[in-house]
């Protein structure tokens, strides 16, 4: 019989691996929360036409994988442990012309007893998860996007939103002086010069993390576009080893109470914070 269907594309892989790795040094212990998700991509055509499982790879064995290389791994960053991953994939799968492996890692912040860092006990840190997508294909050389996401951060002066169309379905005020909230997602590409170099993951995250807040805190709002927009080039700015960045930035609504009905005024002082409805802030920026 004719086929009546054709296979575009496919991978299959692993979901939300999770993976809690504890570093022991002497004096106090590391540990790192991970997510992991690998997806693998190749001749795998006939498992779906014909049901052929000849070149399948189990996903069960690729859970199994990600916890064989953390065990076997050194790597002290996310990007370098998912680099191995990768790799170890690659290398023993000849039908698997590419593998990408995204890491999600969750905060876990030391503990404080008695005013002192505790050097084995830890408290979950705020939402914020780090992320990175490593991928590469067999016998090119590895793409690497990091970032995070659900960065939750609020300013109460600097904002504000006017000069926007007005027509009859307008309701909102134009405002000079607003609350300035956002779970904010940022992931940033590394260019094949600066990998093929090396590069400090963790050193490179923290300082884009701390350039982007920074100018987030100072900037003069006019609105969630330009100040996105004005994170995104402080990232640039602040280091040469990332080709663009792509930033999401929900904006959650902090709506003035309006006290009126009940005699009072209210100079920016009671909101109700929301969740939804809420815009969508999002731009890929990269150098002039
Ligand atoms: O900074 C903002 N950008 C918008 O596009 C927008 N739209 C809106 O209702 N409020 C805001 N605020």
């Amino acid at each position: 019989m004719a086929a009546t269907a054709r296979l575009i594309s496919d991978r299959y892989g692993k979901s939300r691996v999770r993976l809690m790795r504890v570093t022991r040094h002497d004096s106090h212990h590391d540990v790192d929360e991970w997510n992991v998700q690998i997806l693998l991509s190749g001749d795998f055509e006939t498992a779906h036409t014909l049901g052929d499982n000849s070149k399948i790879l189990p996903t069960d064995t690729m859970k199994n994988t990600v916890y064989y290389v953390a065990r076997k791994s050194t790597a002290t960053s996310m990007e370098d442990y998912a680099k191995e991953l990768v790799d170890f994939l690659l290398s023993r799968n000849p039908q698997v012309s590419a593998a990408e492996c995204v890491v999600e890692s969750s905060l876990w912040k030391r503990l404080t007893v008695a005013g002192k860092p505790h050097p084995t006990a830890f408290m979950r840190g705020s939402d914020e998860r780090q992320i990175t997508t490593v991928a590469r294909k067999q016998g090119e050389a590895f793409s690497i996007s990091s970032g995070l996401d659900d960065l939750t951060v609020m300013k109460t002066s600097k904002s504000g939103f006017v000069g926007y169309i007005k027509d009859e379905l307008t309701t909102l005020p134009p405002t000079t002086d607003r609350l300035f909230a956002t779970a904010m997602r940022a992931m940033w590409t590394y260019t094949p010069k600066a990998l093929a170099a090396g590069i400090d993951f963790n050193k490179v995250r923290t300082h884009l993390r701390e350039a982007m807040l920074a100018t987030f805190a100072d900037h003069d709002s006019l609105s969630v576009q330009q100040t996105l927009f004005a994170m995104g080039e402080a990232a640039l700015a602040h280091t040469n080893v990332i080709s663009e960045i792509t930033l999401r930035m929900p904006n959650k609504h902090q709506l003035p109470v309006d006290m009126t009905r009940f005699g009072l005024d209210n100079p920016n002082h009671i909101f109700v914070p929301t969740d939804e409805p809420h815009g969508t802030i999002e731009a890929t920026i990269t150098r002039a």
